[in-house]
């Protein structure tokens, strides 16, 4: 429980979500728990100049993670960065948040794969200082834990997260659907009947 007057939490998870998955939802409902988050802000990335596809329309990433986090109390899907011009780099978004927020103390979330690519992010040294940076372990194909230890040494108050490696990722349903393969033990139901309704990630 937080006492009077100690700084509002609010957590910060932003990704492509296309589609959101069990992996991403699980490492919500760990970090709220973990690090008694009063608020979990869920941001779909606008144009992800670290990706070399495409991304799916924003409107149906937005409805998606609205549709995949509404189970997860605390959570809300903020739109800011698909309506931002230019790509999205996570330290304005901080910056913004920070500033709308003023005392609060902002926790970002990441998995593993970003934790390791984080020194190639826009200003990454700038990171530390708006937001407690949390990582989360993600299974690699051998189901292997991920380390964070040299990270550690160059973020200064990097938490990890105690969540069991989950073996799910975006890429894999949308090579699913491709194939005609069932995603159901992947992704919320609604989501999954959301990619069929509006014929997402088939190849046909
Ligand atoms: N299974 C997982 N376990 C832990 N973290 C995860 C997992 N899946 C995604 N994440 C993290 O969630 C954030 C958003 O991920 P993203 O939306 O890109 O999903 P993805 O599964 O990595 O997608 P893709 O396969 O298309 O790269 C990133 O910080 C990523 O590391
Ligand atoms: O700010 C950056 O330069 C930056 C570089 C790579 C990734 N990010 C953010 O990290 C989050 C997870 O990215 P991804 O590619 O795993 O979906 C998402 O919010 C991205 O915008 C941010």
């Amino acid at each position: 429980m937080t006492g009077e007057g100690a700084p509002l939490r609010i957590g910060v998870f932003g990704g492509a979500f296309d589609p959101p998955h069990l992996g991403h939802t699980a490492l919500a409902q760990i970090a709220i728990s973990q690090l008694g988050l009063q608020r979990l802000v869920v941001i779909p990335t606008g144009h992800a100049w670290h990706k070399a596809r495409p991304l799916t329309d924003a409107k149906h990433r937005l409805r998606m993670a609205e549709l995949a986090f509404s189970p997860v109390p605390g959570t809300y899907v903020d739109p800011r960065e698909t309506l931002r011009d230019g790509p999205s780099y996570t330290v304005d978004t901080l910056r913004e948040l920070q500033a709308e927020n003023p005392g609060a103390q902002l926790y970002l979330l990441i998995g593993e794969d970003q934790a390791q690519r984080l020194k190639t992010w826009h200003h990454w040294e700038r990171l530390p200082a708006l937001a407690i940076i949390c990582v989360a372990a993600r299974a690699d194909s051998s189901g292997a834990y991920g380390r964070f230890d040299d990270l550690a040494n160059d973020i200064p108050g990097l938490t990890v997260l105690q969540m069991p490696p989950m073996a799910v990722s975006a890429t894999d349903i949308r090579q699913r659907v491709a194939s005609g393969k069932s995603i159901a033990p992947l992704v919320f139901e609604p989501v999954a009947r959301y990619i069929d309704q509006h014929l997402l990630y088939r190849s046909d």
